[in-house]
This record gives C-alpha cells, sequence and structure tokens, in this order.
C-alpha cells in the first residue's frame, strides 16, 4: 500500500505556510507575514493568511497533484485570528476533497519534524520559539514539560528588545549578527530549578544600552546569559532522565551559538545532539504535513464540527497516539560510586562525598566561573542554614572555590523509590526548610534522600535565603512539575506532599495557593 499523502496547512502566527508529505516531504510553500513596523499584529497576520492562502495553496497543491488522504492543520497554540483562517482554509479543503481532518498541536508538530528528520527515537527536545520556549520528553503517552519559561518566549524576549532599539521584526536573526561582532557583557541569569525566565534579562538589556554599553556587546551577553540558561535546563533534564539524545526545533534554534552550545553540551556529557535544516526550524507546513501524516495513521482524526481552534493548547495536553514506545526515564549508566548530575560530579569513593562543580564548555569562561563560584557559596551556605533549622542535609565538612566536602547519605534516592509515604516526609522535610527561611531552587526528587525514616535534602546549587511567597511557590512547582513529568500518580503523590508541608510549616497555604497560579501563568497567552 501506498504511504498516505497529507496537506498540511501551517498559520498560527507569522507565516502561512503549505506542504505535502507522504514518505517524504513532496512540496512547500510559504508566504511569510512581515509587518511593516513594530510586531506582529494579530489581526493584521489574519488579514495577510486570508489573503495568500488560495496562492499558497495552490501552488502546492499544482505541484503535489490533487491525490490528498487527509488534510492536516495546526489547531493551536497561537494568535486567535490566525488560526482561525488557516482553519477555515483547511476545513473547506477536507469538505471539498471528502477526506479526514486533522488538528495538530503546533508545538508537537516541532518536535515531530526534528524527530523526523534526526531520527533520534526518543531526544530531549529544546524547543525555543517566539512565543514558546520549553523542555520536552517523552513519557508514557505525552510530552513531559522538564522546563519551560514562565513569563515570555526567548524568541519574543530577543525581538522586543531588537524592537526597543528600532530594529525590524523578527530580530533574532539580527541580534545573531551583532552578537558576532561583540563580546560578553554580564546579565542576569535566572533559572529556576528547571524552569527560566527571560523578561528580567530583556529589561537588563535595555537598561545596558540606555547606560551607554554597545549595542554588540549587549547583544552577545544577551545570547550567551539566555542560551546558556536553556542548556543548562536541557541538560538538567539529560541527567534526571537519563535520555541520551538532544534536538533543537523552533525558531530560535536557527540561531548557530544556540545550536554550538548545545553541541558542546552534549559532547561534554556523551550524547548525541542535532538540529534540523533551518527551513524545518521556523514555523513551516511540513512539520504540521508529517504530524499529520503519522496521526493519521494512528488513526488521530477529528470531525470537522469539532475541529474549533485552540489559542491555550499545551504540549502536553495531547495524547500521543502515534508513539509505541514508553519513552526511557532512569536509564542506567551511572557508576554506583560516581554520580555525574548537570552541575557536578559528586565522588562517593571516600568516607565523605566530595561535589566539585564543572566547568562547562558551552558558557563564556567569565560567566562559567561566576556561577561555580556563587553556586558553590550559596551551596555551603544553604546548607549550613538548613541544618542550624534542623532541615535533613549532609553535614558540611569543607568547602573550597568549586568543591564542598560533606557527609556521605546511604539512602535511596526518592526518584526511584516515590510513594505517598515518602512524599508525605518529603512535606515535612521542605515545610521545615522553607520556616527556616530557605528557597531550595531545584526541588526535584533526585535531590530528596529517604534515609532514616525521614527526606534529606541534597543539591543546594540554587538556594537562596528567601521568606517570601513568591520563591517557595515556585520551589513547590519545581517538584510538582517533576512528580507530573516522572510518575503514573502525581496527584496522590502532590496531596500526600502538601499535607506533610501543612504539617510542619504554618505558611503552607498561602504557598500552596501560589503554586497553582503560578502553573497557570506559564501556560500560553
Ligand atoms: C505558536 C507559534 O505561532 C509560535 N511560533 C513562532 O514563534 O514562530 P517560530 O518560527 O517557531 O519562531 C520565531 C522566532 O524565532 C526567532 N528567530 C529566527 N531566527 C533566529 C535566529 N537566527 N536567532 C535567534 N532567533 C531567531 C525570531 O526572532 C522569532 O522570535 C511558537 O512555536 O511558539
Ligand atoms: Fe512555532
Amino acid at each position: 500500500m501506498p504511504e498516505a499523502r497529507v496537506l498540511g496547512i501551517e498559520g498560527t502566527a507569522w507565516n502561512f505556510s503549505a506542504a505535502v508529505f507522504d514518505e517524504d516531504l513532496v512540496c512547500l510553500e510559504s508566504s511569510p507575514y512581515v509587518p511593516p513596523h513594530g510586531g506582529i499584529h494579530p489581526r493584521e497576520a489574519a488579514q495577510h493568511h486570508a489573503a495568500v492562502a488560495a496562492d499558497v495553496i495552490g501552488k502546492v497543491l499544482e505541484k503535489a497533484g490533487p491525490e490528498i488522504d487527509a488534510v492536516a492543520f495546526s489547531i493551536g497554540p497561537g494568535l486567535g485570528p490566525s488560526l482561525r483562517t488557516a482553519a477555515t482554509a483547511a476545513r473547506s479543503l477536507a469538505l471539498k476533497f471528502g477526506v479526514p481532518l486533522i488538528g495538530v498541536n503546533h508545538c508537537v508538530a516541532h518536535v515531530e519534524i526534528g524527530r523526523w528528520y534526526t531520527k533520534f527515537a526518543d531526544p530531549i527536545v529544546l524547543y525555543a520559539s517566539g512565543a514558546n520556549t520549553q523542555v520536552l520528553g517523552f513519557l508514557n503517552g505525552r510530552y513531559r514539560i522538564f522546563g519551560e519559561t514562565l513569563d515570555i518566549g526567548l524568541g519574543n524576549a530577543l525581538d522586543k528588545f531588537a524592537r526597543s532599539h528600532d530594529l525590524p521584526h523578527p530580530g533574532g536573526p539580527i541580534i545573531e549578527e551583532m552578537a558576532k561582532k561583540g563580546s560578553y557583557l554580564p546579565l542576569p541569569y535566572t533559572v529556576k530549578g528547571m524552569d527560566l525566565a527571560f523578561s528580567g534579562l530583556m529589561s537588563a538589556a535595555k537598561e545596558a544600552t540606555a547606560r551607554g554599553e554597545s549595542m554588540e556587546d549587549v547583544c552577545c551577553g544577551f545570547q550567551e546569559t539566555a542560551f546558556a540558561m536553556c542548556v543548562e535546563v536541557t541538560e538538567r533534564a539529560l541527567a534526571h532522565t537519563g535520555k541520551d539524545e538532544v534536538i533543537l526545533v523552533g525558531g530560535v534554534g536557527a540561531n548557530s551559538r544556540l545550536q554550538e552550545m548545545l553541541k558542546i553540551m552534549c559532547e561534554e556529557r556523551g550524547a548525541r545532539f542535532m538540529a534540523p535544516p533551518r527551513v524545518y526550524m521556523g514555523d513551516n507546513g511540513a512539520m504540521i504535513a508529517y504530524t499529520g501524516k503519522i496521526m493519521l495513521e494512528a488513526g488521530s482524526t477529528i470531525a470537522v464540527a469539532d475541529s474549533m481552534v485552540n489559542p491555550g493548547f499545551r504540549s502536553d495536553q495531547v495524547e500521543v497516539t502515534w508513539r509505541s514506545d514508553a519513552g526511557k526515564l532512569f536509564a542506567p549508566g551511572q557508576s554506583e560510586t560516581a554520580e555525574r548530575g548537570a552541575e557536578a560530579a559528586v565522588d562517593l569513593t571516600g568516607v565523605d562525598a566530595v561535589k566539585t562543580r564543572l566547568p562547562k564548555g558551552y558558557r563564556v569562561p567569565k560567566l562559567d566561573a561566576a556561577l561555580i563560584t556563587e553556586r558553590t557559596r550559596a551551596e555551603a551556605r544553604c546548607i549550613a542554614a538548613a541544618r542550624r533549622g534542623g532541615v535533613p542535609v549532609p553535614v558540611i565538612r569543607d568547602v573550597t572555590e568549586r568543591t564542598i566536602v560533606m557527609e556521605k547519605l546511604h539512602g535511596d534516592v526518592l526518584k526511584y523509590v516515590i510513594s505517598d509515604a515518602y512524599a508525605y516526609a518529603a512535606g515535612v522535610t521542605v515545610g521545615k526548610l522553607h520556616k527556616t527561611g530557605i528557597v531550595h531552587g531545584d526541588l526535584t526528587t533526585s535531590n530528596m534522600i529517604w534515609q532514616n525514616g525521614r527526606v534529606y535534602l541534597i543539591d543546594f546549587g540554587l538556594a537562596q535565603m528567601a521568606d517570601e511567597i513568591e520563591p517557595r511557590g515556585v520551589d513547590l512547582h519545581v517538584l510538582f512539575q517533576t512528580l507530573e513529568s516522572t510518575t503514573a500518580s502525581p496527584a496522590s503523590l502532590k496531596q500526600a506532599f502538601c499535607d506533610g508541608y501543612r504539617s510542619a510549616f504554618a505558611g503552607a497555604d498561602a504557598v500552596i495557593e501560589r503554586e497553582v497560579e503560578i502553573e497557570l501563568r506559564g501556560r500560553y497567552l
């Protein structure tokens, strides 16, 4: 039987694009909307799409011929008016050809075209586009979000910064060129556990040029900072899941410095890295046609009556019917005497645990040195303070510039043994920590150890002294995301954790409430 031929239509934001895919890409046509000034205006983008749709689709069908087995379109996320225009075109074509309609999640399509091109079966995905920035990995039927931006997408941050200097849209590629001529200027680096934030960085970049720093240096500093943040979170996801492949997708993925940094990170930890070529990076019809094809083969079609667009459609809401594997998690490969996390190597061969922060070749040396010293110091300080507050943590024996010598723990890492009882105990420990005025900054189940009837906390590299609700809420949010992405029963584990947390900390309710708010904030639009 010949392979199904699917027509795909993309029109979520700046590009109206159509393609036909069967065993390979048959043809691809695009008509980008370039705003005359300022950023993308949703209604104008939709008018552009409506004006070019017939021509773009006409060209594709002329090349591919009229034999089409299904019509796929981006059903969300994206800008409402643009989504609706593309959806209308897709519906009428499906009815005209008398073929099934397929509603494709745009983010998942970025991932799938990357997997198709690279042939990587089960990668960690850095998806960096205008509106989204997410680190994704597949597990039990869904693409789980290990980390994402808590405010704006990386591309939007670059575009807005460029626009504030009267540079045309899109700013990303222009900043890339300017950055090549500049040297690194330190700007605020924000990683919260597995999550990222870019708006503070963007404001600081604007302030830097306002006080007279050169545009080239600020662009370089902006890129080095933002990309290092993304690569760090990608590496954390690799370390946490044990997966060993990385792909880069989304419009910002076209940036050669970002590609280079991911490549270095992967080489340093023995993972494989690939990025698809530019044509498949930014929004394009091919990714919709291809994802439509594998969805069609899995029977995931929709009735025209159910094909309403969803501007807030999240990648982790998609039921991935077309993958039969479960996705790899916690692969072995790490020795029992030396754990290699994302940031540091821990030598467990001696009486004590010796944790040494590793230089990262993907970061400019100045940023690398600053992060290593800052985190080593913060870690030692916070562990000592936690211990004084009665929180179960290892005893510190010695600290140097990049090394901490501490008591060796012998228990089980919670990610391997998590249960409601352990989650409750974790809640008690985190409650005590927050009560002491410390937030951990990277509360994953990899950093919790069950020993002597209590949950010990390790890895305080992102910890800080803080007693506000917000950073405490982010702490819980990081943990809950980990439970969502790595366990089968996150709801009851979360409940048990909250019960323990409340029992140890009087301010618990406000923090739990804030966590819910933070979760909603991370959503698109
Ligand atoms: C929902 C959908 O509409 C949205 N799509 C989107 O944002 O378009 P995409 O083509 O994936 O990415 C566009 C972004 O990619 C940036 N970009 C393109 N080339 C770049 C480069 N060489 N360096 C940095 N950024 C670049 C642009 O500045 C722009 O912000 C998304 O995927 O979030
Ligand atoms: Fe996109």
